[in-house]
Formats: C-alpha cells, structure tokens, sequence
C-alpha cells in the first residue's frame, strides 16, 4: 500500500472526480459514509456525539457525518469554528443538507463560545484535515485544548487537527484521539512515534479513489503488505538440496553474550539456511554445540573476543556480523579486515554498527547492498541526532543512497530504506518485540534470506516483514508481556506457512 503525501492525496481525489467521474460531494459522502459504516460496526452508534467542524472540506465531511447520524435517529450537536470565511463549496452544500435535519448547529467565534463538553459525548474531530498549513494558534488552539481536556474520547476524521501529513508537529497544539480514520491509503504522520499520542488506533477506510492514478506516481514509499511479501516469497523446489540454499556464515558473541549469537544462528537456521556457520571466541564451544547440533563452529583463538577472520571467507554465500560482538579495539581491527575481504553484500548489526560509529572511515569498506539494521540509539550513533522522527526518516534515506547500502532503521514500523531511493515501513510486529534478543533474531533472519536465492532488497523487506510476523504470532500464544525472543524463532514456520498460503 502506498503512502502519499497531502498533495498526492488531492491529486488522486481529482483524478477520481475526473475519471470516474463523480462529483466532489458525492466523493466527500463516500468519505462520511465509510466513517459512519465505521462507527456502526464498532458499535458507537448508541451513543451521542459532539461533531466539531472547520470550514474546509474537512469540515465537510464532519458535517455530512452529523446528518447520516442524525437520521440514524442518534443525538448530534455541530459545532462550526468560524474562520471568517464562508467555507468551501463542499462544506456549504453540506451545510445546506445539515440545515434539513433537526441537528443543532453552533457558531464558535471564541472561547466564550466553547460549550462544556457533555460526559457521555463521542467527541468527532472535523476541524482541519490534510490542509493545514500552520500550526494552530489562537481560537483554534484552545478550542482544541479545551477539547483534549475534556477527556472525553475523540475520533479524528482523516487525521487528527493540528498535525501536519509530512513534516513534525512536535511541540505544537494537535487534537488526541483514540481513533483516526482515514481514507484509502496511510499519511506519513501515521508512521511516526512522536504521533503516536495524537493519532491513537489508525484505521484506513476504503472510499474507492480510481486505481489508475496509482500507475501515474512513482511512489516513495510503501506499506510492506502480503501482496509485496507475497511477490518475493519463493517456495522451495522439489529437486532442491542443501546447496541452493547458501551456507552463511554468522560472526557473533563474545564472552557473557553468546546469548545473542545462539539468538541469531537459531533463527537463521529456521529461516532455510543451507549450512550454517559460527564464528565465535573460545568461550562459545560448548554452548553453540550443545544448543544448535545443526551448526558448525570455526573458533577464533582468543578465548572471549573475536581478533581472527576466518579462512576461506569466499566459499560462504552470506556474512552475517555484530550480535554480542563487543567493541573490543582488536575486535575493531577484525571487524575492518572481515569488510576488506567480503565481496558480497554484508549483515551488519549491534556492536558491529557501533564499531563503525566510532570507526566511521571504516563505513567505505561496507560491500554495495549490504543490509545495516540499526534500532534508532545506533543509527543516532552512526549518523547523528536528529530534531524528529520526519529528519530521522529523510536521513536514513540519504545515507542508504550515499552507502549504496540498504538500512533497516528498527522500531514500531520499521524503515527499509533501499539505495535506489525508495523505502517500505513494515506492517508486522509489536510492542513485545521490544526486548534484548529480538534484534539478534532479525540477524538470523535476514543471514539466511540473503544467502539464499534472494536479492539484499529482497532479503531485507521478507525478513523484516517476517520477524514482525513471528513476533506477532508469538504474542498470540504467550501475550506481549511474557513473549521473549527465542519465541520469534520458534513461530517463525508458522510464518512461512501463512505466507507461503497467501
Ligand atoms: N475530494 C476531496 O478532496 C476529499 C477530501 N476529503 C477531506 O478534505 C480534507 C482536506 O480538505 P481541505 O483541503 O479543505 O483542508 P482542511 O479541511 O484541512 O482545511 C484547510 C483550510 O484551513 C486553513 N488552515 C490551514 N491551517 C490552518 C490553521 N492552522 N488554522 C486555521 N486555518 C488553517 C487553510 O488555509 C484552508 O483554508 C481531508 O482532510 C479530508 O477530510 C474527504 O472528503 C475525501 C474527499
Ligand atoms: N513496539 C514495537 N513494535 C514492533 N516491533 C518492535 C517494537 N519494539 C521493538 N520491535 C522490533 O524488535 C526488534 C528489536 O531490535 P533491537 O532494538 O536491535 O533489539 P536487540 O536489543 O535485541 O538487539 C526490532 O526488529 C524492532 O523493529
Ligand atoms: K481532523
């Protein structure tokens, strides 16, 4: 699915009105209609509801909501911010409408205006979509002030007032709903944690926009979907043998976190590799060969960190480096000489980013497509602050086309951002991710997809969407709360099953 900004979004609404054709108010009735349809199936529509309207078309649609309530028979007050202008044209006729119905309509020209909101009241939130331009201020301000303090629970239509569809609204006055709804395809601001107080639950309500404006726009951005997963996915066939499925080659652990390099080679062995290496301290012996019988060791001579690139680095079909690694200064020197002598694209993860952020010059050794997966503390390491989540996105796809590598920026959606320019947020996973290991898993994963037939671009958006997915079957056998890491591994054929079915 993708994700357009406020321009696109108007240039598909006209694309619509023009090609189907339909009239812009029949479009905006579509639009109420899938919120009303919406509120039904939730089951809201026993309760009472204070509609608070802009005069934009935003304001239109809140409008054309309270009349489709209203003859439902459910009790709707309107309130109108005035704006000093008369609206636009979808936002009179609907008025027009309004005035056909016994709803009660209410003028706000300031906060003497502001009536106190009643206990029980659904609050809907109509008073600025995708066409701010500014932040609130003044009247507008602090009737949504007055709204949020109300605390009764607000359902934003499109998006919720006061933030902006593409660029932060972090400090600024924004409506905080428990639920948006908003059409047809996600807004950027939906992705982003700093929104995550104002948007609450997104829902994205088909309103039937005419599929041919799609083939016009070369989308930035995508949300990772099963029919993308669906595309990639490869089966195996039937006359296949342990060499078509690559043998990868995972450089993790050191002394007091081989944790994360049993983490890691588990779930690259889950994912299909072909033969799985280790190469681990001293240390690690018997824990790897004790815990994982199907993978094969080469021991560094040190006894608690990794100081030695293995021989014979090019008959591995994929190199997987970081979990538990430590930053050791001679794990430093074996991490630059493991770059030098990789041809293929590289995993690169944990203490490996974190050698390469304090070892920057060595970010030119990197092999083109290889895969960085960063959570944000890393990538803030690697490539420095940033004021807000919008910089961090736009900077993590700077640096993949300036690395020619791809970056895997963690966290609710995570980023993958290609070289090429284009970038997907994935769709699976959740909060019980959200401990030590699961980054490792990710590793694991994403070793054995590029070692397998699989291009880095890829490898990257199956083994995100597939450790999301995992993590959410996981969480549907042992909750958020008690779900660990070495969990996602196990779920992960359950995963390939589902879509592998799609
Ligand atoms: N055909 C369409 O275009 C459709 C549009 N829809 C609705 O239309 C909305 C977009 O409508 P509009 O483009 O009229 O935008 P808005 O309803 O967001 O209103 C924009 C107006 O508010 C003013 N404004 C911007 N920032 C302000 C601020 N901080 N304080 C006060 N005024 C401010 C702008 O100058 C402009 O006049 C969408 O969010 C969606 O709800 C839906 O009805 C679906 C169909
Ligand atoms: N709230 C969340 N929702 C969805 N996925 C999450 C959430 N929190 C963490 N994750 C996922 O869990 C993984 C955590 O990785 P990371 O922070 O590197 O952890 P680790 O300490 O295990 O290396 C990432 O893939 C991230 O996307
Ligand atoms: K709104």
């Amino acid at each position: 699915m993708e994700i357009l900004s406020a321009e696109q979004i108007r240039a598909w609404d006209e694309y619509t009105i023009q090609h189907e054709p339909i009239a812009s108010i029949d479009l905006m009735e579509r639009a109420a209609a899938s919120c009303l349809a919406w509120l039904e199936k939730q089951g809201y529509l026993d309760r009472s509801f204070s509609i608070y309207c802009g005069k934009g078309n935003n304001g239109g649609d809140g409008l054309a909501l309270a009349r489709m309530l209203s003859l439902l028979d459910c009790p709707v007050t309107v309130h109108i911010l005035e704006f000093g202008n008369i609206g636009t044209e979808d936002f009179q006729g609907n008025l027009a409408r309004l005035h056909q119905t016994p709803v009660e309509v209410r003028f706000v020209q300031g906060p003497e205006h502001f009536h106190p909101v009643p206990q029980d009241d659904i609050l809907i939130d109509a008073l600025l979509g995708s066409g701010l331009n500014r932040p609130l201020e003044g009247v507008t301000a602090q009737l949504v002030e007055h709204l949020n303090a109300s605390g009764n629970e607000i359902i934003a239509i499109d998006i919720p007032s006061g933030l902006f569809v593409s660029r932060s609204a972090k400090g600024n006055t924004v409506i905080r709903a428990s639920h948006t709804l908003s059409f047809q395809v996600y807004k950027p601001a939906f992705l982003m944690p700093e929104n995550e107080v104002w948007v609450g639950e997104v829902h994205i309500l088909d309103i039937g926009l005419h599929p041919g404006f799609l083939s016009q726009i070369a989308g930035e951005a995508e949300i990772l979907d099963p029919d993308i997963i669906g595309a990639i996915f490869r089966p195996r066939q039937a006359f296949a043998h342990k060499g078509n499925f690559g043998h990868a080659l995972l450089v993790a652990g050191s002394y007091g976190k081989m944790g994360a390099a049993v983490l890691a080679a588990r779930a690259c062995l889950r994912t299909g590799s072909g033969l799985l290496t280790c190469a681990i301290p001293g240390c690690g012996y018997a824990i790897l060969q004790t815990a994982l019988p199907e993978a094969m060791l080469v021991m560094d001579p040190d006894e608690k960190i990794h100081t030695a690139v293995p021989d014979g680095l090019d008959k591995y079909s994929v190199i997987g480096v970081g979990p538990g690694l430590g930053q050791d200064q001679r794990t430093v020197a074996f991490l630059r000489s493991l770059l030098q002598q990789s041809r293929k694209p590289v995993v690169v993860d944990a203490d490996a980013l974190n050698i390469l952020a304090s070892h920057p010059h060595l970010l030119s050794l990197l092999p083109p497509y290889s895969i960085l997966t960063p959570h944000p503390k890393e990538f803030e390491r690697l490539f420095g602050p940033s004021p807000d989540d919008y910089v961090r996105v736009e900077k993590a796809r700077e640096q993949a086309r300036k690395l020619g590598c791809i970056i895997v920026l963690k966290g609710h959606y995570s980023l993958i951002a290609m070289p090429g320019g284009k970038s997907y947020f994935n769709s699976t996973g959740n909060p019980g991710m959200a401990k030590g290991g699961s980054g490792d898993v990710l590793t694991g994963i994403l070793t054995a997809l590029l070692g397998q037939s699989y291009s880095p671009g890829e490898a990257a958006l199956l083994g995100v969407y597939l450790h999301g997915l995992a993590g959410d079957l996981a969480a549907d056998t042992h909750s958020q709360e008690s779900m660990l890491p070495s969990d996602l591994t196990d779920h992960l054929g359950k995963a390939f099953q589902i879509i592998q079915k799609r």
